[in-house]
């Protein structure tokens, strides 16, 4: 892909509020990514009322994903991370690995949240725990 083939693809995702994947109601935009030196990505995301994110992961093809979720506002209630091995956690920063530990969003109750999200792949051996032991 060309340098301007990607920035034209760059600029018709960014800084738009996309359907987030799961379909349960919640929202993204990109911010800024890039493949070098390492890829990363940033994306905002909201929660309005009433919308979750079931358990799943988020697999790359190759090498560790590592996500900084930062929480921005959070609901009157629900709206909790849910991730059972965290490398880091205090109420409003996650540090943690969305390809090898499942994660969700407990339903948001009373008024929305907003979550800053930075993920980046390190290379490396990836642990998905999807591959049977050897
Ligand atoms: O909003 C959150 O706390 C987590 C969203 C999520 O699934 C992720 O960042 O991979
Ligand atoms: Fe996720």
């Amino acid at each position: 892909m060309s340098f301007a083939t990607t920035l034209r693809s760059y600029f018709s995702l960014a800084f738009r509020w996309q359907r987030g994947r799961q379909g349960t109601g919640y929202d993204k935009m990109l911010l800024l990514t890039a493949r070098w030196p390492l890829p990363f990505d940033s994306y905002l995301i909201r929660y309005p009322e009433g919308s979750e994110i079931p358990p799943h992961t988020d697999p790359v093809q190759a090498g560790r994903h590592y996500r900084l979720n930062v929480v921005l506002k959070s609901p009157r209630s629900g709206g909790e991370f849910v991730c059972a091995t965290p490398i880091f956690a205090t109420r409003r920063i996650k540090l943690f690995r969305p390809d090898a530990c499942e994660h969700s969003v407990t339903r948001v109750v009373g008024g929305s949240r907003y979550v800053f999200s930075l993920g980046w792949v390190l290379p490396g051996r990836s642990d998905a725990g999807e591959r049977p032991p050897p």
